[in-house]
């Protein structure tokens, strides 16, 4: 964003300008979600920078909209553009109130616009603004953050202290990354975005971007007419085990209704009839297992061989975490060069993220936060904390495509994160990150990158998750995983 800025400023637009554009843009979108607002009350709190400049024109705005406008600036002297837009409201009917005025002001307010920190802002929030922001967030009214919630690191979505929790975030030019990733995200409520009028010639390439459906046109592979079952796709999954068989079907089922031409599975040999039942499309055979039921390290011949026939791999789901596993999955990751998807009990099996970047083939992760905290040494804790630079981490240790799940789930390659748009709170749910290894799965055997079969399945599951809802009518607790399976074909077709 600074960049996109400063370019649109090299090119001669005013700062002045963009600032105008970005606060009577954000400006509107307050007033469609709160309007009218004459005669109510509307605290603003400007902060030093820039964003507490686009506050004060906000100021302006809402005052010309009939609200009775109350304006507290946190420096006694500005410069820039801020100074010209906090002088234009000395010669209007707008209240400017001190800090011994501001709680008063903030219990009367029926609308509070937060234009403390943008995202000039980073690290822990200093002095007297951590006071204003907590005395933000006791109030009754409703909150909207101008740009960034105060508080929230714009560019990561980490959250070292207190921040703004808003109901409405307006953005300038693009939502910022810290509104959308994690915790940040969660204090942002809504987001929109406000065009200010950045040309092309100013525009930056994002290394953050939003999965959205317009960014996956043309990504899903499709299927030809001269196809036949290989070619479309031939999936090999590994999991589950003597007294877990459930997240092997859900894997299976998620991979066929995203497109995969043939399902094979291994699983443990106790295990295989009850699969065979369950996965009627899929060929299923039994693999050597050990005293509790699992896969044991003798399995890897067999996986290896039936192998073969396939296009990529899933590993992972409920096959077991121990010595046995340990060497299923060392043996599996050393011994072909498919594309291979490691999930649940496969990445706990792993040493380290290093175990992945020898690898000539390519491969993803699925981790939730516990799982990635495990794999790194850091704990969930640390990984939720900061989501982006985790996820970034583990992918450049790695050299792999490390899905971080979550209600923001990340896709990390390189240098590139995405962001997901997708998804519902109904999927906190067993078995939905099973059905979401079969998607991905299943791009990845029909010849899809890591990347964009990654942020392709995470936004398909997603979407499948919100047209059962829409469809449906029910409520959000009601679903289970397996639901997904009717809206997984409708949420694909949306991308085709
Ligand atoms: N031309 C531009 O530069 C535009 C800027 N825009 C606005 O300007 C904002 C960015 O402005 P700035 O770069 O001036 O930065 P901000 O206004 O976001 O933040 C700078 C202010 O925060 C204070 N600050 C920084 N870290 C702090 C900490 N840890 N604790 C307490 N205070 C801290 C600084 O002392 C300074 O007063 C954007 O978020 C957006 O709202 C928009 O108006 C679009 C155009
Ligand atoms: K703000």
């Amino acid at each position: 964003m600074t960049r996109a800025d400063r370019g649109a400023q090299a090119l001669g637009i005013p700062g002045g300008v963009l600032m105008e554009r970005a606060s009577v843009g954000m400006s509107r979108a307050i007033l469609d979600s709160f309007g009218p607002l004459a005669g109510r009350r509307v605290l603003v709190a400007a902060g030093g920078g820039n964003n507490g400049g686009d506050g004060f024109v906000i100021a302006r705005e809402l005052y010309r909209a009939g609200a009775d406008v109350a304006v507290f600036a946190t420096k006694d002297e500005y410069g820039g553009d801020a100074a010209v837009n906090l002088d234009v409201l000395r010669n209007l009917a707008v209240r400017l109130v001190g800090r011994d005025a501001f709680s008063e002001e903030l219990a009367g307010a029926d609308l509070v616009v937060d234009a403390l920190l943008g995202t000039g802002f980073e690290g822990e929030v200093r002095g007297d603004l951590s006071g204003l922001i907590r005395e933000i967030n006791d109030a009754a009214a409703p909150v909207v953050a101008v740009d960034v919630p105060s508080g929230v690191n714009g560019s990561t979505g980490e959250v070292e202290g207190p921040a703004v929790r808003a109901d409405l975030t307006v953005c300038a030019h693009a939502a910022k990354v810290g509104c959308v990733v994690s915790p940040g995200g969660d204090h942002a409520g809504r987001v929109e975005v406000v065009d200010i009028g950045i040309p092309p010639e100013a525009e930056v390439e994002a290394a953050t971007t939003w999965t959205d459906a317009a960014s996956l046109r043309g990504v899903v592979p499709r299927r030809t007419g001269a196809a036949h079952k290989y070619s479309a796709g031939s999936l090999l999954i590994v999991a589950g085990s003597s007294s877990a068989t459930g997240a092997t079907v859900m894997v299976g089922r998620g991979a066929q209704r995203a497109g995969c031409g043939i399902v094979f599975v291994v699983t443990s040999e106790s295990a295989a009839h009850r699969v065979d039942a369950a996965l009627t499309e899929a060929l299923v055979s039994g693999a050597p297992e050990d005293g509790d039921g699992l896969m044991s390290g003798d399995a890897v011949e067999h996986i290896l061989g039936m192998s073969e026939r396939a296009s990529a791999i899933v590993l992972g789901p409920a096959a077991g975490v121990g010595e046995g596993g340990r060497r299923l999955v060392e043996g599996i990751l050393n011994g072909t060069d498919l594309p291979i998807l490691l999930d649940a009990d496969a990445i706990t099996n792993l040493p380290g993220p290093g175990a992945l970047a020898a690898r000539s083939g390519p491969t993803v992760i699925t981790p939730h936060a516990g799982e990635l905290g495990r794999l790194l040494g850091t704990g969930a804790k640390e990984v939720s904390a900061r989501r982006l630079s985790s996820a970034r981490r583990t992918a450049e240790e790695s050299r792999s495509c490390v899905l971080l799940k979550g209600t923001d789930t990340l896709v990390a390659e390189g240098e590139r994160v995405a962001v997901n748009s997708t998804g519902t709170h109904a999927l906190a749910t067993a078995g939905t990150g099973d059905v979401l290894s079969g998607v991905i799965g299943a791009l990845l055997s029909r010849g899809a990158d890591p990347y964009d079969a990654a942020r392709t399945g995470a936004w398909a599951h997603g979407r499948a998750a919100e047209l059962w809802l829409e469809r449906t009518g029910r409520p959000v607790e009601s679903m289970v995983a397996t639901d997904l399976f009717e809206y997984l074909p409708e949420a694909f077709a949306e991308l085709l």
